[in-house]
């Protein structure tokens, strides 16, 4: 995505309620945020944020959190909350937003405190050099794994085979974590698809006939906190 950071945006993320201002200030108290004791889930990296609206509007019986590092990114997503909000069916009351970057998870959150971290189609870093920087590399398995509680899991969705295979080894080499399902063709496994939502990366990927790449990393009970 082209755009950063843009006056505009901040503006809006600001005076957006459902934009966390201070995220580290709610680490251990999220549920009271929500004002209920229901599951967290987050995503991280959630774009224009088609795919958590939706899964907020199916499951309001857990509480989401779209994460985006760009404010400019972020604020697309925020204005589609906001459209949602205005129509009859209004928009769902268990989403919040944060614009942060993926790495200060562990000021944000205490451990244990999420149960579920979704990645869809993450940035892939393709030089060698910049391994570290992608989201499934083992510098951010290792912070996911302080805020999962042991059977917590990440679920990551790409069309990008080499970082899919970046992934999936990286988590078979994880001290934290095991594989716990995988699919080189979501589209076309049944089991794996029960319930799929289309990000927005997703539908034009898999429309210009790209095979989705599916994996979930469990947290193991016996894995540390990183
Ligand atoms: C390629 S886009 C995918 C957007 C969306 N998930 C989708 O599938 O349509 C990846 C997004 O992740 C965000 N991102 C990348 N690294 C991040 C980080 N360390 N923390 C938070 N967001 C990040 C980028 O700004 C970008 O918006």
């Amino acid at each position: 995505m082209r755009l950063r950071n843009i006056p505009r945006a901040e503006g809006v993320l600001e005076a957006c309620k459902e934009v966390v201002k201070n995220p580290a200030g709610q680490k251990s108290r999220w549920h009271e945020l929500f004002q209920n004791q229901n599951p967290v889930h987050i995503e991280i990296g959630m774009g224009k944020g088609q795919f958590l609206l939706t899964l907020a509007e199916r499951n309001p019986d857990i509480n989401y959190i779209g994460i985006e590092r760009y404010s400019s990114v972020l604020l697309r997503a925020v204005e589609k909350f906001q459209l949602l909000s205005e129509s009859p069916k209004g928009a769902p009351s268990n989403i919040r937003f944060l614009c942060m970057d993926a790495r200060e998870l562990p000021e944000v959150f205490a451990p244990g405190e999420i149960e579920k971290i979704y990645l869809n189609f993450s940035d892939p870093w393709p030089k060698a050099r910049h391994a570290r920087r992608r989201l499934t590399s083992r510098e951010f398995l290792s912070l996911y794994a302080k805020v999962l509680p042991p059977g917590g899991t990440v679920e990551f969705k790409t069309d990008n085979r080499p970082l899919f295979d970046f992934s999936e080894e990286e988590v078979r080499e994880s001290p934290f974590f095991t594989l716990d399902g995988l699919t080189y063709d979501l589209h076309r496994d049944a089991g794996m698809n029960q319930g799929n939502i289309m990000t927005e990366y997703e539908e034009k990927f898999s429309a210009a006939g790209n095979a989705i790449c599916k994996l979930i990393a469990r947290k193991s009970p016996s894995g540390s906190e990183g």
